[in-house]
């Protein structure tokens, strides 16, 4: 049965100031290495042995993994990055601080912002210190300028369907390393979570979710390898 394991990037300079990052190419701190890092002993202690590994285009994630691939002794695994694993864009609200955007627009916008399956924050301005349309990384592709959840499934499930599902299908072992809101996309499709429900999914950071699949690529059985910092997982159908 192929095996799948998600990690969402250890915590981000940006996690600790409480804002919105989003595309922006933010390190780690040194609790988010030290996450990842335990991720990868974690990794090597349930006896995980990726094929490969695919991640965004983002630092935050791309250290991760390769911290988690080097702790677990496993750097030898190939890595394939893509832009369309990259955390959602959060549009005009890059950059600002997440509670004093709750103080100016509301407890109530900002968790429809956060969590609403399908209402994207307003648009990133043209032009300003956050406008990734000049950044190589992103040349020749249509990049949006805000994302709801439903906007980054939208572009995560092609590539899930094109690059990731085919290896899983071949029985191949799987990591992924992304964020919080490119994981929620994948485990909204895995899981089959309505779109009012996904709002109830949030993912730690740097904790791997281990997840069995069939041969259609259903979850059969999931689990957080650490416990002691899980969330509540979607019920198996
Ligand atoms: O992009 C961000 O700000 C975070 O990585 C995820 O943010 P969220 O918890 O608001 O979805």
């Amino acid at each position: 049965m192929p095996r799948l394991i998600l990690l969402r990037h250890g915590q981000s300079q940006w996690n600790l100031e409480n804002r919105f990052t989003g595309w922006v190419d933010v390190d780690l701190t040194d609790q988010g290495e030290a996450e990842a890092t335990r991720g990868g002993e974690l990794i090597a202690r349930a006896g995980f042995k990726p094929d490969v590994m695919f991640t965004s285009v983002l630092n935050r994630a791309k250290r991760t993994g390769a911290m988690a691939l080097e702790a677990a002794g496993l750097k030898d695994v190939p890595v394939i990055e893509d832009w369309r694993l990259n955390e959602r864009h959060y549009g005009g609200l890059t950059g600002l601080n997440k509670a004093e955007t709750a103080e100016k627009h509301g407890e109530e916008q900002v968790k429809i912002w956060r969590r609403s399956y399908d209402t994207p924050p307003p648009p990133l301005a043209p032009g300003g210190e956050f406008d990734f349309t000049t950044d190589p990384r992103y040349a020749g592709q249509d990049i949006p300028d805000t994302e709801s959840l439903k906007i980054t499934l939208e572009r995560v499930l092609p590539y899930w369907n094109s690059a990731i599902a085919p290896r899983l299908k071949a029985g191949e072992d799987v990591l992924v390393t992304a964020h919080g809101n490119s994981l929620r996309a994948i485990v909204k499709h895995l899981f089959d979570v309505p779109d009012d429900r996904i709002v109830g999914v949030e993912i730690p950071t740097g904790n791997p979710l281990d997840i069995e699949l069939d041969a259609e690529l259903k979850p059969v059985s999931a689990r957080y390898l650490d416990e002691d910092r899980a969330q509540a997982l979607p019920a198996l159908s």
